[in-house]
Formats: structure tokens, C-alpha cells, sequence
């Protein structure tokens, strides 16, 4: 009897011991898979919408974020982007309901990317830059239609509209800058921030942190962000964009009145009758055209780099500054400094002529070499992909590049080595437009956010990790100390 008791109690105690392993087992195994399969149900993500209605065409780009970590750097990523079709909305000056009802295909496509359940929460923003900006000098009657006509179709989309508006230059620089950081995850990171140079076809942005003080307030923004403060050194020069360059530069040349040009910075065998009016007709050429009796000039190539780097140099100002330094037109600039990141047409330009990573010299080098290319080869080359339009300027927006990183901004053989040619970073557009929903959302904190102790990647190797190191010592207890057992009795003896 006391021999059956004896073994009672160990195959007892080996039950429990087996019941409550299963038991952990099982709690744990439902913990990991919960945590595991409930994370995408949990996950809601958010959208947002920004027009950028630039001098040469509109572009929709639609972003996106999990919704609960909205504020953590670097979350928010473009979803889709979508060209309008046709040109700028400042084209749109003498048929300006034409340009809301140029938005809708994109405003469908939208409809379409997003889950109708989202639209009524999800901002639409759009904003206006140089060309609105120069409409707004030439005709302000006619700019204010065209942002009504934009206005007017995107408070009918089922979005949440929140304003069509022309930012300012400074606004556009800063945004710019804030979204290369920001998806960079630059902001309070000890290595510091990129500088963001954008050029647009109607004006061009310099922003960076400079490492002495800013002379002049208007070129002065102050930020506080993710726990870092910043003062940002920003200036935008309008009609210093490569299209309205490319009339100044005409306009140059064109001022002794002849009707036929010889120019530089188009290619060997080029040659287009142009109207006179195409190049006067913008409030950034000042001079009008002297002998309106001629309509027409013909525009022919000669591809000559140094001769278009000097004709370029001309419409830089260079003769006055009143501060301690300048780029051009008496704009103070402190000296560059630091990595930059240069988008936009600087990206398009560079990019297209294969001239991003080289060094100063071997680019002037390469660009020469392209310049004096003759237009028949180009063509073959190039003719079938690429528009007209763009392949014959590509010498001169190259040599302007150039002109305005090197005389212009002061950019020298040694600190051209930190400029990188950037589209995308991760995935997204570098340009003003992310940065500019960021703010507008209020998604970039002051301070930095509390980060949470682990990652949901971490905490699910974590659970698993304990799981297996529990079943381990239950495992080990029950063979070197009890050896009970899951097995009956009867086993045992
Ligand atoms: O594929 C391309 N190759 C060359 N230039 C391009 C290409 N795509 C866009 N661009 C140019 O980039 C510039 C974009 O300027 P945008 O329209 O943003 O003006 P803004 O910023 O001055 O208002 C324009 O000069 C446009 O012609
Ligand atoms: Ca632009």
C-alpha cells in the first residue's frame, strides 16, 4: 500500500507539471500568434494629397503613414504620383476655368488609389509657385481666376480641401529642405543636415544650414524640430528657373535687334524661327522687344560651351553687394556648406547628360563635349525618347546649371564633390511638396517623440524567445529533478 502511494504522488505531480507545460505552452503560442496576425488589422494607414502646380506643369502626389506613428520621423512615404496632362496652370491665364478641369484625371486617379472610406479624412492641398508667382505680378486679375478655377474643382472631390494657394519662395526653399531631412532622418541626428537646391523652370531655391551667423533676416528661418533647433539660411531668386534663364539669356542677345542669333548653348545645325514675343513677353525680361515691326527671329546653334558660359554670365549681376558676401544680384549668400542634395531640373538635366558623380572639371569636360555635338547627331542619339523641346536645351540648362552652382552660389572644385543629383529618396520625390503637407499637418514635432522600449519585430522574437526558454527549463526540471512524466502509471513501473 505505502509502496502504491509512493508512486501515486510523482505520477500526480508529472500530471500537473505536463498540464501546466501545455498549459504556458498554449497561453504563449496564442500570445505570439495574436501578436503576430492582429499587427496588419491594427495598422490603419492615412493619407494625404499635395498639388504642386509649378510654372511648367502640376504634378499630384499622394502620401501615406500608419496612423499611429504619424510623428515619428521619416513615416510618411509617396503613395502614387501623377503628371497633369497639358501645361502649368498659369498657362491657363486667358481660359481660366481650364485649369481646374485640367486636375480632374488626376483627381480620379486619386479617387481610385484611396479607399473611398479614407476620403472624406484625407487633405488635399495645393500649391502655386513661380509661374503663379510671375502671373501675379503681370495680371492679378487673371491669376485669381485661375486659383479660383483650381479651388472650385477641388472642393468638389469627396477629399477634404484645404486650400489652394501661391507659397512663397522662402516657403518653398524651407519645405524643400525639410522633406530631403526628413526622409533622410537627418533631423536630431548629431551628422547634421543636407542643403536642398531646387530649380524649377521659373525660379531656383538655396537652403542650408549655414555655420555662421545669418546677415539678413529675410533670408533667416528658425525651426525647432524632433528636438534640435535650426537656423536655416534660404533664398529663392525668381526668373532664375532654366526657362525664364533661357529668355533672359535670348532677350541678351536678341538687344542689338537682329532676327537672326547665333547662339552657343544650342547645338551645331540647330535652327527654329521663333517669335519674338515667346521671349519678351514675361515680366522677367524688362526690356521690350525695340522693332515690333518683326514678329519672327531665327534661332540657330553654334555649340560652344565657354562662349554660352559667358553669354549665361550675363544674366547674373555680380557688380553689387552691400552685405559681407553675395551670390548675385546683391542677394546675400554666407558661404556654402556642408552635403546638398540638388533636385528637380537640377536631377532632370544632370541626370539625362550622365554628368552626376564626376568632379567639376570632368563635368565642364563632358558638357563641352556634348555642346559641340551637331543637332543631326543628337537627334539620332536621342530623337526617339526623349521631346524635342527638352533635348534641344539640354546644353544650355546644363551649362546654366553650372554657371549658377559655381559663379553664381560659389560652389568650387572642392565642395562641388558634396553636391549629390538626388529624384528619390526611398521612394519619395525630393521637392517642396512633403514638406510643405508635413507642416501644414502639424507632423513634425518640436521635440523628439518618445520611441517606444522595443520594436513589435522585437517584441514578438522576445515572446517567442521566451516561450522556448520556458519549455526548456520545464523540460529540464522534469527530467533531473522529479521525473514525472505525461505517461500513465502503469508505465512508470
Ligand atoms: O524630363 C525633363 N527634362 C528636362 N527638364 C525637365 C524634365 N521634366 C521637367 N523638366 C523641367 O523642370 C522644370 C520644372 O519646373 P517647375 O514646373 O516645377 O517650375 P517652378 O518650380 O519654377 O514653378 C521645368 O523647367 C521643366 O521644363
Ligand atoms: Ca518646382
Amino acid at each position: 500500500m505505502a509502496e502504491q502511494r509512493e508512486m501515486k504522488a510523482p505520477w500526480h505531480s508529472g500530471k500537473m507539471l505536463c498540464v501546466a507545460i501545455f498549459f504556458i505552452a498554449a497561453v504563449i503560442t496564442l500570445v505570439a500568434i495574436s501578436v503576430v496576425q492582429n499587427k496588419p488589422i491594427q495598422q490603419k494607414y492615412k493619407y494625404g494629397i499635395v498639388l504642386d502646380a509649378g510654372s511648367s506643369h502640376t504634378a499630384l502626389y499622394i502620401y501615406e503613414w500608419p496612423a499611429e506613428k504619424e510623428n515619428n520621423t521619416g513615416m510618411v512615404r509617396q503613395r502614387h504620383y501623377c503628371p497633369v496632362k497639358g501645361k502649368g496652370i498659369s498657362s491657363y491665364a486667358h481660359n481660366s476655368s481650364g485649369a481646374g478641369l485640367s486636375l480632374m484625371h488626376c483627381i480620379e486617379e486619386a479617387k481610385r488609389k484611396i479607399d473611398p472610406a479614407k476620403h472624406k479624412e484625407t487633405p488635399v492641398y495645393l500649391g502655386a509657385t513661380a509661374g503663379m508667382r510671375l502671373l501675379m505680378e503681370q495680371d492679378p486679375k487673371s491669376a485669381e481666376k485661375v486659383l479660383s478655377s483650381v479651388k472650385d474643382t477641388l472642393s468638389k472631390t469627396p477629399f477634404d480641401f484645404q486650400g489652394a494657394r501661391i507659397i512663397t519662395g522662402q516657403q518653398e526653399g524651407a519645405f524643400g529642405w525639410i522633406t530631403v531631412n526628413y526622409l533622410g532622418e537627418n533631423f536630431g541626428k548629431a551628422a547634421g543636415t543636407m542643403g536642398a537646391l531646387d530649380l524649377g523652370g521659373a525660379s531656383t531655391q538655396i537652403t542650408f544650414v549655414s555655420n555662421q551667423p545669418i546677415e539678413s533676416p529675410d533670408n533667416s528661418m528658425d525651426f525647432r524640430l524632433y528636438g534640435s533647433d535650426y537656423q536655416v539660411y534660404t533664398h529663392s531668386f525668381l526668373c532664375y528657373g532654366k526657362d525664364q534663364v533661357l529668355k533672359l539669356a535670348l532677350e541678351k542677345q536678341l538687344q542689338s535687334g537682329e532676327t537672326l542669333l547665333q547662339d552657343p548653348c544650342f547645338h551645331q545645325g540647330y535652327s527654329q524661327d521663333k517669335q519674338f514675343k515667346d521671349v519678351f513677353d514675361t515680366p522677367c525680361v524688362k526690356t521690350i522687344n525695340k522693332d515690333d515691326s518683326k514678329e519672327n527671329f531665327t534661332h540657330n546653334g553654334t555649340g560652344d560651351f565657354a562662349q554660352c558660359q559667358s553669354s549665361i554670365q550675363k544674366v547674373f549681376n555680380f557688380s553689387q553687394c552691400t552685405s559681407s558676401r553675395c551670390s548675385f544680384n546683391g542677394v546675400y549668400q554666407p558661404p556654402v556648406v556642408g552635403t546638398f542634395g540638388a533636385f528637380s531640373a537640377y536631377y532632370f538635366v544632370m541626370n539625362f547628360l550622365n554628368l552626376t558623380g564626376q568632379s567639376l572639371e570632368d563635368t565642364k569636360r563632358n558638357l563641352a563635349d556634348y555642346c559641340k555635338t551637331p543637332w543631326n547627331e543628337i537627334k539620332q542619339r536621342y530623337g526617339e525618347r526623349v521631346k524635342e523641346k527638352y533635348l534641344s536645351e539640354y546644353c544650355f540648362s546644363g551649362t546654366y546649371i553650372l554657371t549658377l552652382l559655381e559663379n553664381g552660389y560659389n560652389f568650387t572644385e572642392d565642395t562641388w564633390r558634396d553636391i549629390t543629383f538626388i529624384d528619390k529618396i526611398e521612394g519619395s520625390s525630393a521637392g517642396w511638396t512633403l514638406g510643405y503637407m508635413l507642416n501644414l499637418t502639424n507632423m513634425i514635432p518640436a521635440e523628439a517623440p518618445d520611441t517606444p522600449l522595443m520594436t513589435h519585430g522585437g517584441f514578438v522574437i522576445l515572446i517567442l524567445f521566451l516561450s522556448i526558454f520556458l519549455l526548456v527549463l520545464l523540460f529540464l526540471g522534469h527530467r533531473f529533478l522529479g521525473r514525472p512524466s505525461c505517461s500513465s502509471p502503469k508505465d512508470i513501473v
